[in-house]
């Protein structure tokens, strides 16, 4: 995700600095004209703003606020954006590391995938410093399509977890439906069309169903990092509402895991769903 939204500023004409943990992944990038340091702090010393887009809260936490982390970088009058998925303490924890040096923080989890990330049709979630926002709100416009802000630190992680939670019960009711179309005799492949007719249509449907019915998925948003979301569970429980559907998909999404499809595409949630099929046939 970080690469392509990187190389939609760079195509822009910003004057970008990247960093990677693996450093080869930035050749790409180096080579349209981006500049590397060797840190995050490096990166955020030598930048007005700092982007992050890390794979979960741990790694979102080392990189903002470890040892070389772009906190020791940061100073008054810069910003820092994480627009990576991570969970409410998580966020809070990294802007107070932040704004203890002086420096802005701004939370901003992205909607979409891997493709409107390179097609720059993000859509941000944001919340945290309202200046910062501002500020930033013409290089969101260059990686996306769209930009809510939402107020207090939180508020764009809570609405990041609601967007996941509904997409991975959605996720996993289709998986189900071309299963079960399938087992009574239908051709899953007429299933798509059908619903990409209907009123239920989504572009997630249509985009991921051809390769589910071939068992093929190619990975656009790791099935990890759905289950990573953990169906929503944080803001549920901190208002102590129900979300059944949502846990029941999730623990879906944890045999997917460990049957090895973590890397996959989450849409390799159907494999589990088939397990789960072959198993109750025994
Ligand atoms: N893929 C998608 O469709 C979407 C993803 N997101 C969110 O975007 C974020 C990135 O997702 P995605 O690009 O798919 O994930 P990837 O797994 O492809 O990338 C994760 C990035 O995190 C880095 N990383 C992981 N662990 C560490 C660590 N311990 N220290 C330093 N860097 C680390 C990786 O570095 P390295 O290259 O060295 O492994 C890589 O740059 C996640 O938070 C995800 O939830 C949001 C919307 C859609
Ligand atoms: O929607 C994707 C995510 O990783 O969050």
């Amino acid at each position: 995700m970080g690469a392509p939204m990187a190389s939609n500023l760079i195509k822009a004409g910003c004057d970008i600095t990247v960093w990677n943990r693996t450093k080869s992944k930035c050749d790409p990038l180096l080579s349209l004209g981006a500049k590397f340091e060797s840190s995050p702090a490096r990166v955020a010393s030598s930048c007005d703003v700092t982007f992050a887009m890390l794979a979960d809260p741990e790694s979102a936490f080392e990189v903002a606020c470890g040892a070389n982390g772009a906190a020791e970088g940061m100073a008054a009058g810069k910003g820092y954006v994480d627009v990576s998925t991570v969970d409410d303490a998580t966020s809070k924890l990294i802007g107070k590391r932040i704004t203890s040096t002086g420096a802005s923080f701004l939370e901003a989890p992205v909607s979409g995938s891997k493709k409107p990330a390179e097609d720059g049709l993000l859509i941000f979630l944001t919340a945290g410093d309202e200046s910062l926002y501002k500020r930033v709100a013409p290089l969101l416009d260059v990686m996306g399509k769209s930009r809510f802000y939402l107020g207090d630190v939180g508020n764009g992680t809570a609405m990041k977890l609601v967007v996941n939670m509904v997409m991975g019960s959605m996720m996993v009711s289709f998986a189900e439906g071309l299963l079960l179309s399938e087992k009574v005799g239908l051709d899953p492949n007429t299933v798509v069309e059908v619903i990409s007719q209907g009123a239920i249509n989504a572009p997630m449907f249509s985009l991921k169903g051809p390769s589910m019915v071939k068992a093929a998925y190619p990975t656009a948003f790791p099935l990890k990092h759905q289950q990573k979301s953990k169906a929503g569970a944080g803001p549920a429980e901190s208002v102590s509402q129900p979300i059944p559907t949502a846990a029941a998909a999730n623990e879906l999404y944890k045999v997917a895991k460990s049957l090895g499809l973590a890397d996959q595409d989450f849409s390799a949630v159907i494999e589990a769903l088939k397990a789960k099929v072959q198993s109750s046939q025994h």
